[in-house]
C-alpha cells in the first residue's frame, strides 16, 4: 500500500463533487496485470478510474502514475494511461475508421506510411481489417466498442483503463473482447458488473459508497460484493 514506486499511486484521495463526497481517503497502489474494479451502481468506480488519466482529479490528495502527478501533467499521463470509455460515442471523433484509429497517432507526428503501417495492424490485432473503409457514426454500438479499443490500443500506452467494456457487447464479441484483455501485455483496469470476466485476474478492489471497502483476489472479492448485496 505505501510503495512509492508504484507505476500508479492514490495517496489519501477524496472527490467531492456538488458537495457530495463521491470518493473518500483511496489509498492505493496499482502495479499488477490485471485488476479489476467492481461494486453497486454510483459506489464511485467510474470516478476511481478516470482519476488515473486526468479526467478527473482529486479535490485532497494526490495521484501519481510513474511519479507524475495527474493535475500537473496530464498530456504525460494520458500517454501512459488509455481509456477505453462505456459509450464509444465518446471516442469516435472521425468520420472513417481508420482514419479515427490514425486520429492520435497523427496528432503526435507521426508520418503518413508509418500510421498507415500502424492503423492496419490494430484493425488486423482486433480481426476489424473489414471495418477500415466503413462510416465510423455508422457501426453498430458493439462494432464502435471494439474500433475504440482499437483506436487506444494503437497509442501503445502502458496501462488501458475499461470503464464497463462489455456493455454493448453480443457474447461472441464479449468473448472476443475478454481473449483480447487477456493477451494485452499491458497493465488493464477493469471496471464491470460482468463477474465473468475477472475471475482470472490478479486483483480486484470494490468500492462502496465511494470508499474501498475490499481489496483482494477476485474470487473472494466477487463473494465480498455478493454479500454487500443481500
Ligand atoms: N460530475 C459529477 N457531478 C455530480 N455528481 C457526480 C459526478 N460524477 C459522479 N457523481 C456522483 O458520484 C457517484 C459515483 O459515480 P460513479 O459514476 O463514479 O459511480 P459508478 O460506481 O461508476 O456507477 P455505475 O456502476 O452506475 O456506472 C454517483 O452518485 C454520481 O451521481
Amino acid at each position: 500500500m505505501s510503495d512509492a514506486n508504484a507505476r500508479i499511486r492514490l495517496s489519501e484521495v477524496t472527490v467531492e463533487r456538488d458537495g457530495k463526497t463521491v470518493l473518500k481517503d483511496i489509498d492505493l497502489s496499482l502495479d499488477e496485470h490485471r485488476i479489476a474494479v467492481i461494486g453497486l451502481n454510483g459506489s464511485g468506480k467510474s470516478t476511481l478510474v478516470r482519476l488515473l488519466n486526468a479526467l478527473v482529479l482529486p479535490t485532497r490528495g494526490t495521484v501519481t502514475v510513474d511519479g507524475y502527478p495527474t493535475d500537473k501533467h496530464a498530456k504525460k499521463v494520458r500517454r501512459k494511461v488509455g481509456f477505453v470509455f462505456q459509450n464509444p460515442e465518446n471516442q469516435i471523433v472521425m468520420p472513417v475508421v481508420s482514419e479515427d484509429i490514425a486520429f492520435g497517432l497523427k496528432n503526435l507526428g507521426l508520418g503518413r506510411a508509418e500510421t498507415a503501417v500502424a492503423v492496419e495492424k490494430a484493425l488486423a490485432e482486433l480481426e476489424l481489417s473489414h471495418l477500415a473503409d466503413r462510416e465510423s457514426y455508422a457501426l453498430s454500438g458493439g462494432e464502435k466498442q471494439m474500433v475504440a479499443l482499437a483506436s487506444v490500443l494503437v497509442m501503445e500506452p502502458e496501462t488501458i483503463v475499461f470503464d464497463e467494456p462489455s456493455t454493448m457487447l453480443d457474447l461472441r464479441n464479449k468473448r472476443r473482447l475478454q481473449q483480447r484483455i487477456d493477451a494485452l501485455t499491458q497493465r488493464a483496469i477493469v471496471v464491470t458488473h460482468d463477474l465473468d470476466l475477472i475471475t482470472g485476474y490478479d486483483r480486484a478492489i470494490v468500492l462502496h459508497e465511494g470508499a474501498l471497502v475490499f481489496d483482494g483476489d477476485p474470487p473472494s472479492a466477487i463473494s465480498f460484493y455478493e454479500d454487500l448485496c443481500r
